[in-house]
């Protein structure tokens, strides 16, 4: 099989067809979640749903369980109390089988990366494919890890390099590789952008918002960060008193009397993340404008990201 057509191959995703009972408007639902560590009670009585195609943000003050939920719609912890349904699979109770094929319709991007030091990008890439589909033949899987690499934004010869010779910005989109392996439904990100600098955080976003745009994911993303909120959340869902206590578009949150929800958003650094979308919307639009001007007189368009 040519590169070309290994690409496409990789691109075409997999006709997951809803199964019986599945809420294909809601690929996860989780109802009256309780996690606890001995005495510590984490979440208690915790729902959330998750429209299919939405980049959902989840913030929260520190330690109020945005990672232990995903850690428990992903069936790495097993709650007290509550239904989890991915995909139409109960998480809660699923059968081997089962977890074995759900697992595979979803990547994960865990907040250090997560990567195997010994192995190479491209070798980390192949792990995924190596367990769900062991019958592919090394060429293919080669190239398929070599699409995804590329998919992700890195050169092509990141393939060949260990994570310890990436940058930190570099090791999240290996990450993001790996996780876009097995051309998942479901895209979970856990702080992808802690630790990038400002520039690699909003390159990073872009990605996150492109890849979202045409491969249909649906994104649950765990941030402190409120660029990244305002820039490609659709909804963003608030923990705090071990429940998610609000999810809605950020306008919507603003317009509510929640001290916590309040002081995050309309704090300085929110209202500073704001002005900047206004900005990058302004100049967007400018921009815009420029390029149809230009476009009517024949011109250039000008280059560079829009904001
Ligand atoms: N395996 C564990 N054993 C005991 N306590 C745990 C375990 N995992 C998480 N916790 C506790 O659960 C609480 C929630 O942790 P979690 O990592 O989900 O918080 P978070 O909201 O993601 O925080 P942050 O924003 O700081 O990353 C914390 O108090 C943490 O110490």
């Amino acid at each position: 099989m040519s590169e070309d057509a290994a690409i496409e191959a990789a691109r075409t995703p997999a006709p997951n067809e809803p199964r019986p009972g599945e809420d294909s408007r809601h690929p996860i639902k989780v109802e009256g979640l309780r996690n606890c560590f001995g005495d510590h009670v984490i979440h208690d009585d915790l729902s959330l749903t998750v429209n299919k195609g939405e980049i959902l943000g989840v913030v929260g003050g520190s330690g109020t369980g945005k990672s232990v939920l995903m850690r428990s719609i992903i069936g790495l912890q097993i709650p007290e109390a509550g239904h989890i349904t991915v995909l139409g699979d109960d998480i809660t109770s699923a059968e081997d089988d089962e977890d074995i094929d759900i697992r595979s319709r979803w990547g994960v991007l865990f907040q250090g990366g997560a990567l195997f030091s010994t192995l190479t990008v491209a070798e980390n890439v192949e792990v995924p494919l190596k367990e769900f589909y062991p019958e592919i033949a090394d060429d293919l899987r080669h190239e398929i890890a070599r699409f995804k690499v590329k998919l992700s934004g890195l050169p092509s010869e990141a393939a060949a390099k260990y994570p310890s010779e990436l940058s930190g910005g570099m090791r999240k989109r290996a990450g993001l590789a790996r996780a876009l392996a097995l051309d998942p439904e479901l895209l979970f990100l856990d702080e992808p952008t802690a630790g990038l600098d400002p520039i690699g955080a909003a390159a990073f976003d872009d990605l996150i918002r492109e890849l979202q745009d045409t491969l249909g994911l649906t994104v649950f993303l765990i941030t402190h960060d409120l660029d990244t909120l305002y820039e490609i959340c659709d909804r963003v869902a608030v923990l705090a008193d071990r429940k998610v206590i609000a999810v809605d578009t950020i306008p919507n949150l603003l317009k509510l009397d929640h001290p916590w929800i309040q002081e995050y958003f309309n704090g300085p650094r929110g209202r500073a993340a704001q002005a900047a979308q206004d900005r990058g919307r302004a100049a967007r639009k400018a921009q815009g404008e420029g390029d149809a001007k230009a476009a009517g007189k024949g011109m250039d368009k000008p280059s560079g990201r829009g904001a």
